[in-house]
């Protein structure tokens, strides 16, 4: 049962990310948070020490102070709710607003402390290909098919010059949550004003992850169905349940 407090911050979150058409910095935050994780010894993840530096400063979360000042308005008016709980609720909530799968949360993350900050790198690389975005998406537990899947999030959003150095939206809705990133990339070169990111590209270097993306190109059901299980899987990564 959703319990009240989640009801409440679902329906400012709805409001703010409508209000701002933040969608893709919001998904971003809750990722950022989750995608520290190592299945190796069990730090970072889901647990709200992206709120700390340094780990606010890495390299990787530029531009992400945006989204948690948004999320720290909310937190402001509902300070029961952990910030680990509001980043990942941020990112579903914003993928639900955009037309996007319902993605299955579980409120009770507890935060951690400061000296819980993980070290820098541990984000992917977007000027990097499959080996890379192996090493990266298997430290967290994730196989290649997520990879694909979760890799479909850039179907919200965009680019920006002054946070990661690449400019654009990967599609010409970036606020609707649909299948055409796996359109867009399956393309030789990005349409007029789009992006390809070189870490996008990488999903075409082999024939299983390539089909993977045809298929998401022409099956968005499909890709609702496996990107809301990945995306529940990544919204729990480390999680220390209260
Ligand atoms: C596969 C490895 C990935 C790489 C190398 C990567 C890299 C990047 C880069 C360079 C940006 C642009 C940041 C900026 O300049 O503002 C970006 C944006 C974004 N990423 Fe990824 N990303 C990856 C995977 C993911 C995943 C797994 C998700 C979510 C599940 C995600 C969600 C997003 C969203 C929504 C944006 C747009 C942010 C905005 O609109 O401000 N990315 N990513």
């Amino acid at each position: 049962m959703v319990s009240e407090l989640e009801k409440a911050v679902r329906a400012d979150l709805q409001a703010l990310i409508k209000e701002k058409n933040c969608h893709g910095i919001m998904v971003r935050v809750g990722w950022h948070d989750a995608g520290t994780y190592s299945k190796e010894d069990g730090t970072g993840g889901s647990n709200g020490t992206q709120r700390f530096a340094p780990e606010s400063a890495h390299g990787a979360n530029t531009g992400l102070d945006i989204a948690r000042a948004f999320c720290d308005d909310i937190k402001a008016k509902h300070p029961e709710i952990s910030y680990a709980d509001l980043y990942q609720l941020a990112s579903i909530v914003a993928i639900e607003d955009a037309g996007g799968p319902v993605i299955p949360f579980r409120m009770g993350r507890k935060d951690a402390e400061a000296p819980m900050c993980t070290p820098d790198g541990r984000l992917p690389d977007a000027d990097k290909r499959m080996p890379h975005l192996r090493d990266v998406f298997y430290r967290m537990g994730f196989n290649d098919a997520e990879i694909v899947v979760l890799s479909g999030a850039h179907t919200l959003g965009a680019a920006h010059k002054d946070r990661s150095g690449f400019d654009g939206p990967w599609t010409s809705n970036p606020n609707t949550f649909d299948n055409s990133y796996f359109k867009e990339i399956l393309k030789e070169a990005p349409a007029p004003g789009l992006l390809h990111l070189p870490s996008d590209k990488a999903l075409l270097d082999e024939p299983e992850c390539k089909a993977l993306v045809e298929t998401y190109a022409s099956d968005q059901a499909k890709f609702f169905e496996d990107y809301a299980k990945a995306h529940q899987k990544l919204s729990e990564l480390g999680a220390v349940w209260a």
